[in-house]
């Protein structure tokens, strides 16, 4: 399969959001990345339902939404009536995960797991069969455009394996520092889709963004950018 890329929109420019909008639509991202953030889970706040529902009617592309929230069983129905597609709850946010893993399909929407970047692999040993995604933190979860955290790797090799072991049909998602510095050696080592913001938002051409980390298009000379 050929890998996704889900641009984060909290990388977007707020004040500019109907071109922000026609970038996601005419680039070749495959779906969008919504990070939610309550200010407990994570110290930063983002956006909420209301977004997610306002921008629904104008997108055309899947909503992939990262809850970083806690108690995330309170609001999965009002996801879903927001729009959400797939839903992602953090390891960490939930004590009874089968039962959240469970409400999430109950309402029709497809159900990932994300793990902080210090939570080892092995805890998804029982549900690893039960999920449609693994979302992997390469960076603390709360905030965009911080370094990527290079022990990702070992921890995407240690996924694959699993999932390999359990024959479970879960993709790998990656968040967190990805550009196009390092996305092939993160499709290599076995990701599925890529999460980009800054990469894609701040980049001077985010169409053209998507489509290198799509397509790994070698960065052009110095010279041609002048
Ligand atoms: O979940 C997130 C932060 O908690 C974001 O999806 C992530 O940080 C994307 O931003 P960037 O690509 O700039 O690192
Ligand atoms: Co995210």
């Amino acid at each position: 399969m050929k890998h996704l890329i889900a641009p984060s929109l909290l990388a977007a420019d707020f004040s500019k959001m109907e071109s922000q909008i026609e970038i996601i639509n005419r680039s070749e991202a495959d779906w969008l990345h919504l990070d939610i953030m309550d200010g407990v889970f994570v110290p930063n706040i983002s956006f909420g339902l209301p977004v997610i529902k306002s921008l629904r009617p104008h997108i055309d592309k899947p909503f992939d939404v990262h809850l970083m929230i806690v108690d995330p069983d309170r609001y999965i129905r009002d996801f879903k009536l927001a729009g959400a597609d797939l839903l992602n709850v953090h390891y960490e946010a939930c004590t009874h995960l089968y039962r959240t893993i469970d409400a999430i399909k109950k309402e029709g929407m497809q159900v990932g797991v994300t793990l902080n970047p210090h939570t080892p692999v092995f805890l998804l040993e029982e549900i690893i069969t039960e999920v449609d995604l693994v979302l992997l933190m390469s960076v603390n979860p709360g905030f965009g455009g911080q370094k990527f955290i290079e022990n990702t790797f070992k921890k995407l090799t240690d996924l694959k394996r699993l999932i390999e072991k359990k024959g479970s049909r879960a993709l790998i998602e990656v968040d967190g520092g990805v550009t196009v510095a390092n996305a092939q050696r993160l499709i290599n080592a076995g990701a599925d889709v890529l999460v980009a913001g800054s990469a894609v938002f701040n980049a001077p051409d985010p169409i053209q963004a998507v489509k290198e980390l799509k397509h790994f298009l070698p960065e052009p000379p110095l010279s041609d950018l002048r």
